[in-house]
């Protein structure tokens, strides 16, 4: 693949912060228009590679291209190409959510200003309460507000920082199907996330932990590469059940949903046998299930911890 289907392409991306190795040799090759998940516990590195990608942070080493850019010598390019959504809500709370648009349409220089903003506005729904000042706005509707502003100056990569943290099952729907939407135009889309329904929204997905790319693939490939086996129980006493099967070889997480267990491991044989016994306990239904993505992340997660 090449430059002309890979919006991303990077590889050996280290940063330092002192002592702290924030990201680990990474490399990640995102394809135009495709929606690019990218997963990982709190502090594993995700802002400072999406910073890196973006021309906001220099790497300390490493290489590639971000829309055929070079991410260490043609940071002005990307930078005007990319659309930046940072984790928190970026614009102004006091400003009226036209004005908002306006002022972010000014840093971009744009020339068509006014058209750029009255053209969001109708798309965004938003024309009739252009005056309406921006910290009103509810929390999804802030979201999508943000998303607006930074596709004013009609970007082909967006970056997207947790855009749907805190917000509500309907507005996290509602602006995931404007991503859709977008990818549909070709747009290409890497966005962060610690929600797994999201993750499965995605055509391919990355999961990063202490700064190390651990997976990669479609949500299929990932489950398929994972290596870990899940069976589920349905049990009258399900924690008693729980504290029994917790710490036996081969068990490495026992974690209750509803009234259902995910008994999981790594080594197929070994769970078998450990929960062997308890298969025939009366009132007991185990069946052997594909393993979630939580399930994954959280055992790649304790992998590589250990092995920090
Ligand atoms: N400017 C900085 N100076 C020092 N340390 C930093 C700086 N930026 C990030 N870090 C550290 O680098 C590590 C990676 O942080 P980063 O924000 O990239 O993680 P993250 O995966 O985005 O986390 P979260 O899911 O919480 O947003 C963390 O330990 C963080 O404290």
């Amino acid at each position: 693949m090449n430059n002309d289907t890979l919006a991303i392409d990077v590889t050996g991306l280290v940063k330092r912060f002192g002592d702290l190795v924030a990201v680990n040799d990474l490399a990640l090759q995102v394809r135009r228009g495709e929606i690019y998940g990218f997963l990982g516990p709190n502090g594993s590195g995700k802002t400072t590679t999406i910073r890196m990608l973006c021309g906001l942070l220099t790497p300390d080493s490493g290489s590639g291209t971000c829309l055929g850019y070079d991410v260490i010598r043609e940071t002005r390019q990307i930078k005007r190409q990319v659309g930046y959504m940072t984790q928190r809500f970026s614009l102004y709370e006091d400003l009226t959510i036209r004005e908002n648009l306006d002022f972010t349409a000014r840093i971009y220089g744009m020339a068509n200003r006014n058209e750029a903003v009255e053209r969001s506005l109708e798309r965004l729904g938003l024309a009739d309460r252009q005056k309406q000042l921006a910290g009103t706005l509810s929390g999804g509707w802030k979201q999508r507000l943000a998303l607006a502003a930074c596709m004013l100056h009609d970007p082909k990569l967006l970056l997207l920082d947790e855009p749907t943290a805190g917000v509500d099952p309907k507005a996290r729907r509602d602006f995931w199907d404007e991503i859709h939407q977008l990818a549909a135009t070709g747009i290409t889309v890497l966005v962060s996330t610690h929600y797994m329904d999201e993750a499965e929204r995605c055509h391919r997905l990355a999961y990063i932990a202490y700064g190390h790319l651990l997976a990669e693939g479609t949500v299929a490939e990932v489950v398929e590469n994972s290596g870990i086996v899940t069976w589920t129980v349905e049990c009258a006493d399900l924690y008693a059940l729980a504290a029994k099967l917790r710490g036996l070889p081969g068990v490495s997480q026992v974690v209750p949903f509803g009234n259902v267990l995910h008994v999981s491991g790594t080594d197929a044989a070994l769970l078998e046998q450990s929960i062997e016994p308890f298969r025939e306990q009366s009132g007991c239904r185990w069946t052997q299930a594909s393993p979630g993505l939580e399930d994954i992340f959280i055992q790649m997660m304790e992998k590589a911890k250990d092995n920090v």
